[in-house]
């Protein structure tokens, strides 16, 4: 009942807008008030008529169907929401989008690894899983994240919208399974090449220019940890390397193909951060940069140091190869 007693400060409230806030700071429980809080200070509680237990219940609810693996933790799901929060304020979505799809972008971003075992969709395939058997090797953690999410909100105690007109609900619903669904990198030249061709003259009257400007923003929070400060971010891809090393000794054992960015004896920080940077992660920010140029200096930069830093890292690397 801890949750129900603590109040967070104003200058924790203005800090946890900030890009450079640092989740090695917090424990899980200071986690879920500050999630807590965003809602509360986007006034969608007021706004959308959230009840407050339910909010705790459904908080909590989350927080017990993330595993306890390397990256895809809860800590994850709080650094993808707070980044989220972070660019909604920065850009000041709230003047352009209204409650229900600020709600789906934050939501989405809080349900959008649940229930992630550690192994992504190549091995889900290749393993021939349950989850690809199930969803037919279609995104199947995607589509299992998604179906969580809303198994859920199907709970009595834990249904935050259980106050929305159905027209609220479907919306949302609607919303979020876009969303969750692109978060599936394989997607993601796709996502990217159709919101540049809607970006010279975006329509936010245009459902589907929205639609779009919705999964960009979901998937730059979601694989955006290069535009943290450098002692968020190290750590971050320590554990991502985790994460894909566990896999790839696995698939090593099991006979299965291995990915060469999840290889231990191949991959590197720099190796594997270059490449992404440079093909996954900037054009992703500079096309969002395209509508919304005030995100230059906060988040792009960064990320224009991020990769600075590990071309040097990587020169050092060959360098010391010669000698
Ligand atoms: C097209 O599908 C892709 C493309 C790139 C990658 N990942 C990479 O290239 C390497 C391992 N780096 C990387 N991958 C990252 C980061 C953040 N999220 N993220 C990630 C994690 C799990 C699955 C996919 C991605 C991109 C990051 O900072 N670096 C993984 C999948």
């Amino acid at each position: 009942r801890k949750m129900l007693q603590v109040d967070v400060t104003d200058e924790v409230r203005e800090y946890l807008r900030k890009p450079t806030f640092d989740n090695w700071q917090w424990d899980d429980p200071e986690m879920l008030i500050l999630l807590r809080q965003m809602y509360i200070d986007l006034n969608l509680v007021s706004n959308l008529n959230i009840e407050m237990p339910i909010l705790h219940n459904w908080l909590y609810e989350i927080y017990r169907n993330y595993n306890q693996v390397p990256f895809h933790n809860f800590k994850h799901c709080f650094m993808v929401a707070q980044m989220m929060y972070g660019l909604t304020w920065l850009i000041d979505l709230p003047s352009l989008l209204d409650d229900i799809d600020i709600f789906i972008l934050l939501t989405s971003a809080i349900c959008h690894d649940l229930d992630h075992p550690g192994y992504n969709n190549a091995y889900q395939i290749n393993a021939k899983t349950e989850l690809a058997l199930r969803y037919n090797d279609i995104s199947p953690l995607e589509n299992h994240h998604c179906s969580v999410a809303f198994e859920v909100l199907e709970k009595r105690h834990c249904n935050v919208m259980r106050n929305f007109s159905k027209e609220q609900y479907k919306r949302v619903r609607e919303g979020m399974i876009r969303c969750i669904l692109a978060t599936d990198m394989a997607k993601h030249n796709e996502i990217l090449s159709n919101f540049k061709s809607c970006t010279p003259s975006f329509d936010f009257n245009n459902k589907d220019h929205k639609a779009l400007l919705l999964m960009v923003l979901l998937k730059i929070a979601d694989i955006s940890n290069e535009c943290r400060p450098l002692d968020v971010a190290e750590p971050w891809l320590e554990c991502l390397l985790q994460e894909f090393f566990n896999q790839s000794d696995i698939e090593k054992l099991e006979g299965l193909p291995v990915a060469p960015f999840m290889d231990r004896e191949k991959v590197t920080k720099s190796s594997s951060q270059i490449g992404f940077i440079k093909f996954a992660l900037l054009p992703l920010f500079e096309a969002l940069g395209q509508l919304f140029p005030v995100i230059e200096k906060d988040i792009i930069g960064p990320v224009r140091n991020a990769l600075d830093y590990y071309t040097d890292m990587q020169r050092a690397l060959e360098e010391e190869k010669k000698k």
